[in-house]
């Protein structure tokens, strides 16, 4: 798992941690990490490199100073740009300069010479702000951070301009080739379109670790987590005891939705699927493993769960379906359309878990915001509409994000663009109802359905995929995850 952490449990942990070690000592481990991770992507030829380090006016500065002077001890060629030259970290410039690092700064006289040291640089170390960084890049940083284009670019602790808690992104932010970060990831490292600017993330252990608390704001799964919360069935097992997903999707107009939402079912481990609405003779004839009725979800029979929405249309019977299958009492994933027919007082007086699964536009909608203001505060417009329903809400996206009103919000890193096509979601929401059948909770089976679709769509390579080709990987995914 990838934990991350707020600014200001980072910084309560901090105090704990520096009042026990002497003065000095964190500053020293992050920039002896810092300048690891600088030699390893010069490819180890710090001798002779040329360094450029954009110095702001905190320890984030102090860090880029230290990390400068390891490097320079090494024999590069270091130069650090002075953002604000009468608040550089002290401690700092000593090291450097003693280190026959060279001092300039971004403006007045020298203000050409600054630009000049990170244009003819091979590494740019954005030592500009940290997790005390506010706001958006100003002047002179900006046009520093343009002219490092073309080399390489190593953000400390955060890129600079990005907001550290939330992934916003207010305007002009540093783009990072790599992005080296101490005790914790930070929430804003995980989200989009913050998670953009970091390039790769590189953790350096600080001692933060015991100081920290076990709840993190944020968390990404890894294989191992994914693989520790896979459905396993017991030899006893018979379906029921596997889970019975029931579908309620598609309509006359998109019978295909129903179709790979069932695809998506039959992928996750359900003991059986059913399918309830008019595209039975669809999901028939595709996958004949299927129980089907073309009546309302209370003709479909027994199931532990339900998915009800992609391609449902908003007709008389699609809501009354919605209706029924939000009085049942098993866990209920809303996607698509039902979102749309979705009443916060019916989801609210629900007995069991509901999952709610829109992408930024049906957000949108759903919390009075534009399309745009979703994908701009991912984070809070997550939480935003678990809350309003009470509800584990499910945002897709680059970085899509699982937040229950509770626990750490759950970011899926194994999104790819290619997964915008039609019908995709269609396959998640039949996928992690199967998951929900079978036990898992909403939390756990949409962060699980999201990190096995991405690898899904990953695994079938850097081009355009189908909808129902992901639906077919997930099986091979499923046995690399549980290998
Ligand atoms: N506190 C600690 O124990 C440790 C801190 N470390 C480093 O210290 C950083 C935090 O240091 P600070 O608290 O000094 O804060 P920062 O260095 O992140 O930045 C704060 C300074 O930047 C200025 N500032 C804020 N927003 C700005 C903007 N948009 N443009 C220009 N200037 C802006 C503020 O006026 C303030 O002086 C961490 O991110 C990390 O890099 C590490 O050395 C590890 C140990
Ligand atoms: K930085």
């Amino acid at each position: 798992m990838r934990t991350a952490h707020s600014v200001d449990t980072v910084r309560t942990a901090e105090r704990a941690l520096m009042a026990e070690l002497p003065e000095g000592t964190l500053m020293q481990r992050a920039a002896a990490g810092l300048a690891a991770a600088c030699a390893d992507l010069l490819g180890r030829r710090v001798y002779g490199a040329r360094v450029a380090l954009l110095v702001g006016s905190g320890d984030n500065g102090g860090d880029a100073l230290y990390a400068g002077a390891r490097l320079a001890r090494r024999g590069a060629g270091v130069t650090a740009v002075l953002l604000t030259p009468d608040r550089a970290h002290a401690g700092g410039l000593r090291a450097l300069r003693s280190a026959g690092g060279r001092v300039t700064t971004a403006d007045g006289a020298d203000g050409e010479a600054g630009v000049r040291a990170v244009r003819r640089a091979d590494l740019v170390v954005d030592g500009i702000v940290g997790i005390g960084g506010k706001g958006a890049l100003r002047e002179p940083a900006q046009e520093l951070v343009a002219a490092a284009e073309g080399a390489l670019i190593v953000a400390v602790d955060l890129p600079s301009g990005v907001d550290a808690d939330t992934g916003e992104v207010p305007g002009a932010a540093v783009r990072a080739d790599a992005t080296v970060t101490f005790g914790t990831y930070k929430p804003g490292l995980l989200i989009d379109p913050a998670r953009e600017h970091a390039g790769a993330l590189r953790p350096v252990d600080i001692g933060l670790g015991p100081w920290l608390p076990s709840e993190p704001d944020a968390e990404a799964l890894q294989h191992a987590d994914v693989a520790g919360l896979l459905p396993r069935p017991e030899a006893e097992s018979d379906k029921y005891r596997r889970g019975v997903v029931g579908i309620v999707a598609g309509s006359a107009r998109y019978p295909g939705a129903a179709v790979l939402a069932v695809a998506g079912a039959l992928a996750g481990g359900a003991g059986a699927v059913r399918y309830a609405g008019p595209a039975a003779d669809a999901v028939i004839a595709r996958f004949p493993e299927t129980l089907v009725t073309t009546g309302p979800p209370a003709k479909a029979g027994r199931v532990q769960a339900w998915v009800i929405g992609p391609g449902l249309g908003d007709g008389p019977e699609a809501r009354q379906a919605l209706v029924d299958v939000l009085t049942s009492d098993v866990p209920v994933l809303v996607d698509a359309d039902g979102l749309r027919l979705l009443d916060p007082q019916a989801v609210r007086a629900r007995s069991a878990e509901t999952l709610l699964t829109p992408h930024a536009g049906e957000a949108a909608a759903l919390l009075g915001l534009s399309r745009e203001e979703v994908e701009a505060s991912r984070l809070s417009s997550v939480r935003a509409l678990a809350d309003r329903f009470g509800a584990t809400a499910l945002l897709k996206g680059s970085t899509t994000l699982v937040a229950d009103g509770t626990h750490a919000v759950r970011v899926n890193p194994t999104g790819t663009p290619w997964l915008a096509t039609a019908g995709s979601g269609d396959v998640l929401s039949g996928l992690t109802g199967s998951l929900l059948a079978a036990g898992l909770s909403t939390r756990d089976a949409a962060s699980v359905g999201a990190y096995l679709h991405g690898l899904a769509a990953r695994e079938l390579g850097n081009a355009p995929i189908t909808s129902l080709a992901v639906a077919e990987e997930l099986r091979r995914v499923w046995l690399d995850v549980s290998r």
